[in-house]
């Protein structure tokens, strides 16, 4: 089976972590996920999550560590395999040019959106790892 290798960011700030909205127009219309994209020929997953970002968001980010990686298929033809990092906000103003809305979501809250059937795993992760990852990172 065919598998896109696809990254995203858990953008961490103040006890929060950024989720964004797909929109209207895009695959999965309406489902919240972590910011990122699909990896170019030739590319790094890292270099692909700061492109991305740069390009859906318009901020710098940096990158502090990585998550267990998810595979999934959406139809049994398909299959990604979700590379999920850990990071910050470095520079920039944050500007949606893909996502419908966006949110920054605590560890009582961050569950109740409507995720990605990929992301409900990393949404687990974090939440189980979240006092560690926010103490050795993040000022909470
Ligand atoms: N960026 C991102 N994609 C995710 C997440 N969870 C998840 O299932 N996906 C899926 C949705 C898409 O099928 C794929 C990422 O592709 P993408 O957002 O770059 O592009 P797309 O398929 O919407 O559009 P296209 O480039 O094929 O036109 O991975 C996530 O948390 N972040």
């Amino acid at each position: 089976m065919k598998e896109i290798l696809v990254t995203c960011a858990l953008i961490l700030k103040e006890g929060k972590v950024l989720c964004t909205q797909r929109s209207e127009y895009m695959r999965l219309p309406g489902k919240w996920e972590f910011p990122g994209g699909k990896v170019e020929p030739g590319e790094s997953p890292e270099a692909c999550l700061r492109r991305e970002i740069a390009e859906e968001l318009d901020i710098v980010i940096k990158i502090l560590g990585s998550l267990n990686p998810i595979q999934h298929s959406y139809d049994g033809k398909v299959r990604i395999r979700l590379l999920p990092y850990l990071c910050e906000w470095q520079s920039g103003v944050l500007n949606l040019q893909e996502h419908q809305r966006y949110c920054w979501r605590g560890e009582n809250d961050l569950k109740e959106l409507d995720w990605a059937e990929a992301d409900l795993p990393i949404v687990e992760e974090l939440l189980e790892k979240w006092n560690p990852i926010f103490q050795k990172y993040i000022k909470l």
